[in-house]
């Protein structure tokens, strides 16, 4: 079994458990009485610096525990007064320590967009998402089917919401096209074996239609790697390790985004 094999196998059972204590329609009701999303595609398209996605992550199945977030809406908080565009929320239990309380919290302490973080393959997932008030939701191609892909990119973009679609590889860019992604997400770490090649982004990102934005996620330890990043055309890229195992995260982010805002990076980026 590949590691993102065994993840989904405890993500199943765990939404088999909430699917029994809260049906669906309890959830399209807290829904309804939310404010409506917001618009994260175009906070992350919007100018020509390259924008910070900063993740809530506890744990990783590569590292086991990263940092005892006792907190998370505190370090979110931090994030955002840091100059974080986008605070992305690791909601997997398992492997990444997360909850959907950690997203409500966040949720509640942060003005900027939202990201739940999971392994998603069903339409509940997507509701619980907006009944906890995320604003977007990362949707994995490697973990989908196409016919599912495209059925979730539709059901995220009705409730208001921003399907973040990650990819790995040339064939993975192919199907987050076809399937109407218009942000696409490229993952330096490979699911399925844990490795990071951080030159998976400057290979692929030629490969990705002008028009949709590109996000640079994984792998980034500093202000050196926005930068190379952002000269490969990334729009944005997701950190979460390097800044939750410093002691300074608000001072992590402001540095990744002082290099994101960099003048000479401004020319080169065409779309
Ligand atoms: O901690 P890092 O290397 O900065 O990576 C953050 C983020 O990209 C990573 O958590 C991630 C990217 N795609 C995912 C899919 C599922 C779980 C986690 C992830």
């Amino acid at each position: 079994m590949t590691v993102l094999e065994e993840i989904l196998v405890g993500v199943r059972a765990d939404l088999a458990e909430r699917q029994a204590a809260t049906p669906l329609e309890k959830l399209q009701e807290r829904a309804a009485q939310l404010p409506s999303a917001k618009p994260a595609e175009s906070v992350l398209r919007h100018g020509d610096t390259v924008k910070v996605i900063a993740e809530v992550k506890r744990s990783s199945p590569s590292k086991g525990s990263l940092a005892e977030i006792s907190d998370p809406a505190a370090l979110a908080g931090e994030y955002e007064s840091g100059g974080a565009s986008v605070i992305s929320v690791l909601t997997e239990k398992h492997r990444f320590g997360g909850s959907l309380e950690d997203l409500a919290g966040v949720r509640a302490a942060v003005d900027v967009p939202v990201l739940r973080k999971d392994f998603v393959f069903t339409s509940y997932q997507v509701w619980e998402a907006r009944a906890t008030g995320a604003d977007a939701i990362l949707l994995i191609v490697a973990a989908l089917e196409q016919e599912a892909l495209v059925s979730l990119i539709e059901r995220v973009e009705s409730l208001g919401m921003t399907p973040l679609v990650e990819v790995h590889d040339e064939e993975e860019v192919k199907r987050a096209v076809d399937a109407g992604a218009r942000v696409i997400g490229v993952n330096a770490r490979n699911l399925k074996t844990l490795e990071v090649d951080r030159n998976t982004f400057a290979r692929l990102a030629p490969t990705i239609p002008s028009g949709i934005v590109r996000i640079a996620e994984s792998g980034v330890r500093g202000p050196h790697d926005v930068l190379d990043y952002a000269r490969s055309g990334a729009h944005a890229v997701l950190v979460g390790e390097s800044l939750v195992v410093g002691n300074n995260p608000r001072g992590a982010v402001a540095d990744l985004v002082a290099a994101g805002s960099h003048p000479a990076l401004r020319a080169g980026r065409s779309s």
